[in-house]
């Protein structure tokens, strides 16, 4: 008898179409800031996971990028990461907006997700989310409830076994319930992370993600998608970022006049750092790279 014995463990993959509060919910399931989030679409670029550990429990979450129409190398990439994040797993959560219609590209997310799971009772292992109960009417939140219990029909038959839960990733409010049905399917397995880790992501990668984050808050219009950023230098308390950009008048922007911008973002990103640790930003001008596979892949996306 292994000291596993009636331990209970899987991979839950979180997907949605972009900007629906994937990241939002995953870092308030594990209780911690696992992924950066923001306004912008697409700010995910690459499945992180998220650990919640329960007495005998433990969920490994799969925060994937949103799934969408790709308009450039980049945006192909992010969703062969949604198709991979769906090939093994052991329970889904499928995010939709309760402040929007249920629309097409909701539609393909609770397809994909259906497929993943399989039929029959296979579908007990697929939960339906819907997010951003704080922003949508009671009478908002019951339509879109019915849309999208109909477009489970649509596709699994009217005795589809999906469950819907409606939630706020912002408040929190829904998300303990959530949790309990999410550990609840979780199949008999060993715990596949030591209890003092929270997400696997690499630290270099976290800080890089961290800048990036902060990038996307700070500097306005479509030039978020354009930023790319890695650290390139580790030498505490010295860390060097570079941010990626695809054109010099991208550069200037996010650079700011005599700096601005890069001092604000500098000094946001260092609040979230250890204290002492000097960040220094390097802006670098990489022609067309989210249309480069190679530069995509040096990206580590
Ligand atoms: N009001 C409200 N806003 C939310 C909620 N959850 C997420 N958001 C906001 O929605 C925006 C997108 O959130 P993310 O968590 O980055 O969304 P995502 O689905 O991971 O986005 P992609 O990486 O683009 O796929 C952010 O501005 C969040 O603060 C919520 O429950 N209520």
């Amino acid at each position: 008898m292994g000291e596993d014995q009636g331990f209970r463990s899987g991979f839950v993959t979180v997907v949605g179409r972009p900007n629906v509060g994937k990241s939002t919910l995953v870092n308030r399931l594990v209780g911690s800031k696992v992924s950066i989030t923001s306004p912008r679409p697409n700010t995910t670029r690459r499945p992180v996971r998220g650990v919640l550990h329960r007495p005998g429990r433990q969920a490994v979450f799969v925060d994937t990028p949103g799934l969408h129409r790709p308009r450039s190398a980049l945006g192909a990439r992010l969703n062969e990461h949604v198709a991979e994040s769906l090939e093994d797993l052991d329970v889904v959560v499928a995010v939709l907006d309760a402040t929007g219609d249920v629309g097409p590209g909701d539609r393909l997310v609770l397809a994909r997700s259906l497929a993943a799971v399989g039929d029959g009772r296979g579908q007990e292992r697929m939960l339906v989310v819907l997010n951003k109960l704080d922003r949508a009417r009671p009478a908002e939140v019951l339509a879109r409830l019915a849309q999208a219990d109909q477009a489970l029909r649509d596709l699994a038959g009217s005795g589809h076994r999906v469950e819907l839960y409606p939630v706020s990733a912002r408040s929190g409010r829904g998300v303990a319930e959530l949790a309990e049905a999410i550990v609840a399917r979780l199949p008999e397995g060993p715990p596949y992370y030591p209890p003092e880790v929270l997400t696997d992501l690499p630290e270099e990668v976290r800080v890089a993600e961290l800048v990036r984050e902060q990038l996307l808050a700070v500097v306005e219009d479509e030039l978020p998608h354009a930023i790319a950023c890695r650290l390139v230098e580790w030498d505490w308390p010295r860390l060097r970022v570079e941010i990626l950009v695809e054109r010099p008048s991208q550069k200037a922007i996010v650079i700011g006049r005599g700096g601005a911008v890069l001092r604000r973002v500098g000094e946001r990103v260092r609040r979230q750092l250890p204290p002492g640790c000097y960040l220094e930003l390097h802006v670098v001008v990489e022609p067309r790279w989210q249309q480069r596979p190679d530069a995509i892949e040096r990206l580590g996306y």
